[in-house]
């Protein structure tokens, strides 16, 4: 998919780069050919307009000569082998044809342009963006548009349209009152495209049907038959509106309707509306939450780090969640790249063997294993250094992307079956590291719903928090989730440590933590 990892659509970028150019140099072929055919045209009139009184020109033998060999040789050369059988210029649209055949690239399918409607949708609904300020490429109000990329018509077609496709009304008709501002706005719209004015209204119409706006329904219903009165679908459905018009003037009072996205949807979990919330910033700790979170440097008990301690910054103190920042080189994180880039797949959600690619993760990702790249040694000590812990039965590391409005929804990140099935003894996910790979200019932080805490990426930083009880129980109030990247890229690793082998390092608590929270388990 080209929607679920920013790193795939620049793939595509780079590929387009070489199409065009290979285009360019076809085009500079094609018109090489074409000012060569010129002049010699221009050559051949130029030569008849000279040529005076006829009989004296072909009194002269020379002249005789050169029309007929021009006629024998020079249009053949120079026209009627270009043209017909241009073999060079064959050749060269041949050879066009293989570097492309060559580049071998999946071109983007409906399905990514419906990937990218939803996630444009998702960040609409995740950060309450204005249709209008989007339209104008506008993320957020009073930030300047640093790109200057503005919407076509076109484009808020296909958006509106794709909308209420999925049923999603209320955003779909923004979009297609965008693409009718823009239309007249700008009637020619030029390289994308051209969309029209019926082709607008008949989606808008029944999208405000769907709204249950039945006489704005009825009116663009109207308009659409004004500009083509035997649009038979229009006839159709003017029928059907009147029909129901009619209807609901005999019955008053009149029903209410359910907007569509409510009706036939099921109602959120609280987890999901805390995690939305907490990522538009509108739920944090209060100042009083946090007096007793502290930053400081430690060495661990580690000489080296005597030198250069751990930053080391709380963010939430039970359960556990803390920053250490300055943790990776911009080299480290380099290398991390290079090596993962051209491996990553689109990432799954549930456990091996019955695990699927879903909106709820979008995603890609890939394994960096210890023993196959052992220049990740320095860093899998480092991570035990800050840790304390052992990475005896900890996983690979995994590397992630995230693509346009990239997210994972609320989730846990230890097993439901205490991790038996797919880890053995290594046991249950003890504690989540994960690294920030880059800055996120806007949006992507790391959610805790039930903690009202958002953490920022911050390049170079990792955070770290337990997802387990100190008896090894899980604690449900981890619940956390990667929020929709609004603007940027968002590269993290994420290194899950295990219960198996801890035993020294941390010792399970003596009291059971079964029961502690459970009331969150299914919120
Ligand atoms: O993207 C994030 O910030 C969270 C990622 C996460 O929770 C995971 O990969 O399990
Ligand atoms: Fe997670």
């Amino acid at each position: 998919d080209y929607y679920t990892a920013i790193s795939e659509l620049e793939r595509l970028l780079d590929v387009e780069a070489f199409i065009v150019e290979k285009f360019d140099e076809y085009l500079e072929r094609a018109q090489q050919e074409q000012k060569n055919l010129k002049r010699f045209l221009d050559h051949i009139e130029e030569q008849q307009n000279d040529r005076g009184d006829l009989e004296d020109y072909f009194g002269n033998p020379l002249n005789a000569f050169i029309t007929i060999r021009r006629l024998v040789h020079d249009w053949k050369f120079n026209v009627f082998d270009p043209v017909f059988n241009s073999s060079n210029f064959e050749t060269y649209k041949s050879t066009l044809g293989d570097s492309l055949e060559k580049i071998n690239i999946k071109a983007p399918t409906q399905e990514d342009l419906n990937g990218a409607t939803r996630a444009l949708l998702r960040l609409q609904n995740v950060y309450q963006l204005n249709t209008d300020h989007l339209a104008s490429g506008v993320l957020l109000p009073g930030e300047k548009n640093p790109l200057n990329i503005s919407l076509s018509a076109s484009d808020c077609f296909e958006l509106g349209k794709n909308l209420c496709q999925i049923k999603e009304y209320s955003y779909g008709s923004e979009w297609l009152l965008e693409a009718r501002k823009k239309l007249h706005g700008n009637p020619l719209g030029f390289i994308s495209p051209n969309v029209s004015d019926v082709e607008i209204l008949e989606h808008l119409s029944p999208a405000f049907n769907g709204l249950g706006n039945l006489k704005l329904a009825h009116k663009l219903n109207n308009e659409i038959l004004d500009k083509k009165p035997d649009h038979e679908e229009a006839h159709r459905n003017k029928l059907l509106y009147e029909g129901q018009l009619a209807k609901e003037r005999s019955f008053t009072p009149r029903k209410q309707v359910d907007l569509p996205h409510v009706a036939g949807k099921k109602e959120p979990k609280e987890s999901y509306k805390l995690y939305t919330q907490v990522c538009r910033g509108e739920l944090h700790q209060t100042p009083r939450e946090q007096r007793n979170l502290r930053c400081w440097l430690t060495h661990q008990g580690v000489p080296y780090y005597r030198l250069a301690p751990f930053k080391i910054e709380q963010l939430n103190l039970d359960p556990y969640v803390a920053y250490v920042h300055e943790v990776l080189w911009d080299s480290e994180i380099d290398m991390i790249m290079e090596h993962g880039k051209g491996n990553m797949k689109r990432s799954m959600v549930g456990q091996s063997g019955n695990s699927t690619t879903t909106e709820i993760r979008t995603s890609q990702n890939t394994w960096l294993w210890y023993d196959a790249n052992p220049w990740l040694a320095k860093i899998k000590q480092r991570l035990e250094d800050v840790t304390g812990l052992s990475t005896e039965s900890a996983e690979p590391l995994q590397l992630v992307n995230y693509g346009i409005g990239g997210q994972y929804e609320p989730h846990f990140d230890f097993m439901e079956d205490d991790g038996q099935k797919v880890f053995g003894w290594k046991g249950n996910r003890l504690a989540t590291a994960l690294f920030y790979l880059n800055d996120v200019a806007l949006g992507g932080a790391t959610a805790f719903p039930f903690l009202r805490l958002a953490v920022p990426p911050v390049k170079g930083s990792l955070l770290i928090w337990y997802n387990l009880h100190s008896s090894t129980h899980k604690d449900f109030r981890t619940k956390h989730a990667g929020c929709p990247v609004l603007q940027g890229s968002k590269w993290i690793c994420n290194e899950w440590f295990h219960v198996g082998a801890q035993e020294f390092r941390r010792p399970c608590g003596l009291v059971s933590d079964e029961g502690k929270f459970l009331h969150l388990e299914n919120k």
